[in-house]
């Protein structure tokens, strides 16, 4: 079973929608130093998560300049897991969880291979994103995904697949790299900033879960 993650809602509308679709996780975007629709400010930020309902993973996507930041940002808004943006090390990501007692997920470019196997002991999970030259996400570009699929079966961190995912890509996204997650934002609007919820419901269906649970009640 994949997991997955909706990212870069941006109003209580889109979370409820991310919410009925059955996803797993939900995920807003804040202290980014990137330009893009998709981000809040973090009173916003801890608004949404708020709104989140029992059981629907709460995600932090930010970039802090310092691990200090990124430590403040989280207890602003109290996700239940961050996910880090930037070169942080593995001490630097240790110290995040030991002062926020939050589980860590640092993203690594499909091109990082290196960085991704020094970051696995530290990490909670490893995200594999088609990042742009600062950093960011929400490029809507797909990346390799024979390379991930090979560098998924040599981590020991859970793999969050992201980049370029649509509801007509995720399942062939899911079945090549075999990852414990799958993560979208672009690929589910309707216009920068705003889900389309049919979309939304789409890409959680294609993901394999919903069939998953239906062969299991009709087998
Ligand atoms: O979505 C953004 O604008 C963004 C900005 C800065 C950091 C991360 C961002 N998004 C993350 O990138 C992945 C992939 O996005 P996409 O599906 O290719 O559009 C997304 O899921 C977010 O985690």
């Amino acid at each position: 079973m994949v997991r997955v993650k909706i990212c870069g809602v941006t109003n209580g509308a889109d979370l409820r929608a991310v919410a009925d679709a059955g996803a797993d996780a939900v995920g807003v975007i804040s202290e980014v130093s990137v330009d893009t629709p998709r981000e809040v400010d973090l009173a916003q930020a801890a608004d949404l998560l708020s709104m989140a309902p029992p059981l629907l993973t709460t995600v932090l996507v930010t970039m802090p300049e310092t691990p200090e930041d990124a430590v403040d940002a989280v207890r602003t808004v109290t996700p239940d897991v961050v996910q880090l943006h930037g070169e942080f090390s593995p001490e630097e990501i240790g110290y995040i969880r030991a002062e926020t007692e939050t589980k860590v997920v640092p993203v690594v470019d499909y091109d990082e291979p290196d960085r991704a196997r020094k970051l696995d002991e530290a990490a909670d999970a490893l995200l594999v994103d088609s990042t742009d030259e600062d950093g960011g996400g929400g490029t809507g570009k797909t990346g390799d995904w024979t390379a991930a699929a090979d560098l998924r079966r040599e981590l020991v961190s859970p793999v969050i697949l992201a980049g370029g995912l649509t509801p007509e890509n995720v399942a062939d996204a899911a079945a090549t790299v075999e990852p414990f997650g799958v993560d979208v934002a672009s690929g589910v609007e309707r216009s920068p900033g705003a889900k389309d919820h049919a979309a939304v419901s789409r890409f959680v269906r294609n993901a394999g879960r919903a069939l998953g649970e239906a062969e299991e009640v009709y087998e």
